[in-house]
């Protein structure tokens, strides 16, 4: 047997999702450049999901099935208003209500086509809301209601501060959700791919996948981004902040990737949107900050950012509480996991590696009074 730790360069399934090859990052065969600048979320959602882009009547019922399934039972804010909300992370509160959605939903374990196709609209329309209600409820408000005529883009940043967002911060936030959707076998999705592989239902693949996201190795690196600038707090203190932390040979979170080597496409998105929209306001200091992080980095040691690092900026701009960056990453990447589970589930085989054992050979058992 052979082992490789972290799986590093493992081919462990196909798939006909997403594809990253010599560093360009496709959807279904649309480059992620041309999604990010033409397409939006409902229409690249509806891409991953079923294969091809909808016509104009197809994603018009596509966005209507998933602005009239936000509505989240008012049970699961009840519950959520019970958890201690000024120290629970919003990406446990997000697991935990996710994990409720199943126990919630009569037909959580119906495993025909059409039944997970639907669950997977209503997850996907349901999980902004509780994102939003929670940030809300935790402010000591009520959560603010779905609009039925807004996209899921514009009604989650509607829900998060209560007022219809401007067009230049919809298309910002929007286009931050395409980005994120997909990405081939990262350590959430083969997660969800994992656990649905039992037959489990599509709730535990996302719920496990979100505990995945959660890590700061993975989806919670932009918010341990968004704390490194805050500790660092002004551009002048970059250089020697980002020193000190490679002498102690300190990670710098949103920065280096296991498959990209050249450099994550993404975050060249990202950089140019968190630059315009910063320039739109008064406050730069965090996206010039970030500028000298990056040229420090691939100075001194080749690291070039990744999707979590500019999108910290992006999303600080945009309003968006710390905390809530990565389980915003949760609501776009919603879309991957329940695409990769669908997948799974048309094609599945059991996934049960093997381990190559290293611990005691074979010893006899000592009763506890003679140990
Ligand atoms: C959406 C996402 O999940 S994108 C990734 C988000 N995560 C982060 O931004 C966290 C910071 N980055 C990292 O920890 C890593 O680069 C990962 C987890 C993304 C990839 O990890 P791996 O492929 O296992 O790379 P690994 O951690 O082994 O790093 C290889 C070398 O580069 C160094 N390195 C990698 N990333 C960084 C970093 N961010 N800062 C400093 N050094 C780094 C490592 O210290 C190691 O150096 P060494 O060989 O001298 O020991
Ligand atoms: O692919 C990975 O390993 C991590 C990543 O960038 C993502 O999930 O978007």
């Amino acid at each position: 047997m052979t082992t490789t730790k972290g799986l590093e360069g493992v081919v462990a399934t196909t798939s006909a999702i997403s594809s990253i090859n010599n560093d360009v990052l496709t959807y279904r065969g649309y480059s992620i450049q041309d999604l990010a600048e033409h397409s939006n979320f409902e229409e690249s959602v509806y891409l991953l999901w079923n294969g091809e882009l909808p016509t104009e009547d197809q994603l018009g019922i596509f966005r209507k099935k998933l602005a009239e399934n936000a509505v989240v039972p008012s049970e699961i804010f009840e519950v959520i208003k019970a958890y201690p909300l000024h120290t629970v992370h919003p990406m446990a509160v997000l697991r935990t209500a996710v994990s409720a959605l199943g126990v919630l939903d009569p037909d959580a374990d119906l495993m025909d086509v059409m039944s997970n196709k639907e669950k997977a609209i209503r997850l996907q329309a349901k999980i902004a809301t509780i994102v939003a209600g929670f940030a809300r409820i935790r402010q000591g408000a009520e959560p603010v209601a779905p609009k039925k005529d807004l996209g899921l883009a514009a009604n989650f940043l509607y829900m998060l501060k209560g007022r219809i967002p401007t067009d230049v911060e919809t298309k910002a936030f929007d286009t931050a959700l395409v980005l994120h959707a997909d990405h081939e076998l990262n350590a959430s999705t083969f997660t969800a791919r994992v656990c649905v592989a039992t037959l489990s239902d599509i709730y535990s693949g996302v719920t496990s996948a979100i505990s995945a996201l959660k890590g700061p190795l993975h989806g919670g690196a932009n918010e341990q981004v968004m704390n490194m600038l805050e500790e660092i707090k002004s551009p002048e203190d970059v250089d020697y902040y980002i020193e000190n932390a490679l002498a102690s040979r300190k990670k710098i979170m949103g920065f280096g990737h296991r498959v990209y080597k050249n450099g994550d496409p993404r975050a060249r998105i990202l950089k140019k949107m968190a630059g315009e929209l910063t320039k739109m306001g008064e406050d730069t200091r965090y996206y010039e900050m970030s500028l000298r992080i990056e040229e420090l980095l691939k100075e001194r040691k080749g690291l070039l950012p990744n999707t979590d690092f500019y999108s910290a900026t992006l999303y600080h701009t945009l309003g968006i509480e710390k905390d809530l960056f990565t389980p915003v990453f949760a609501i776009s990447r919603t879309s991957g996991w329940v695409a990769h589970i669908l997948e799974q589930y048309s094609d599945n085989r059991l996934i049960r590696p093997r381990a190559e054992y290293n611990g005691p050979g074979l010893r006899p058992y000592l009763p506890v009074a003679e140990r």
